[in-house]
């Protein structure tokens, strides 16, 4: 479960979260939505620790992890842009985020194969960003994210780059990690129709605070 309980963030510029407070269960499937600028990607960095909140607490399982540096968290992040390491293939890209030290090296590689064959990216491991489409990016990012065995999934706008085609087949492939990897998920979209198709629960931020609709 993730818990948001009296959230507050102040930006230099003026711009604040207010006193957010949500519960999203374990397991579940949520959706945040809200129009351009109303702080969505601030709020998944102060839940994944990248952005101290400015009050409140950010609590999983019900353990108050505010103070705790990200990696601690077990939360997958895939950012907006991604964030690929430029210099690094596929594989060392999974392999980085599996290489906390409850990963010994037979265990990596074992994880970066899984990984690979679930998000069918095995024959591009070798390969790097630069040489991937925008579809395979988002699965490496994907697999990057999943590699550090999270209990948490946190998607910035995950499936707003692609085409018709590849955007289903990548919701589809969201539905089926959600499910194997009993995640519970906070997937933020623009889309109606995305978060109609994807979301168990409907979040809105607007001006500042969070509804659930
Ligand atoms: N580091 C920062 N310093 C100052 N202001 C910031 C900082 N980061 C974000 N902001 C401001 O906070 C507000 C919320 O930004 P944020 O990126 O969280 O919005 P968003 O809802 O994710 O937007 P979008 O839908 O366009 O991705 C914006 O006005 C932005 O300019």
């Amino acid at each position: 479960m993730i818990t948001l309980d009296h959230i507050g963030w102040q930006a230099p510029g003026g711009f604040a979260l207010q006193d957010i407070c949500v519960e999203i269960p374990t397991g579940v499937y949520a959706v945040l939505m809200g129009s351009t600028g109303c702080g969505k990607t601030s709020l998944l960095e102060i839940i994944c620790g990248l952005r101290p909140p400015t009050r409140g607490r950010v609590l999983l399982n019900g353990v108050d992890v505010t103070a705790w540096e990200p990696r601690q968290r077990q939360i997958g992040y895939v950012p907006q842009d991604l964030a690929l390491f430029p210099g690094q293939s596929v594989r060392e890209q999974i392999g980085f985020a599996a290489k906390l030290p409850k990963h010994p090296s037979a265990d990596r590689q074992a994880l970066i194969r899984e990984l690979a064959a679930e998000l069918s990216i095995h024959h591009i491991l070798d390969r790097y960003p630069e040489h991937l489409s925008g579809g395979e990016k988002q699965r490496v990012a994907l697999a990057r994210a999943l590699a550090a065995q999270p209990r948490v999934l946190l998607l910035d706008e995950p499936l707003s780059a692609l085409d018709e085609a590849t955007h289903q087949e990548a919701s589809q492939l969201l539905h089926n990690m959600h499910q194997q990897h009993q995640l519970t998920v906070l997937h933020v979209t623009h889309s109606r129709a995305e978060a109609q198709t994807m979301g168990q629960l409907h979040l809105r931020l607007d001006e500042g605070k969070i509804v659930a609709l």
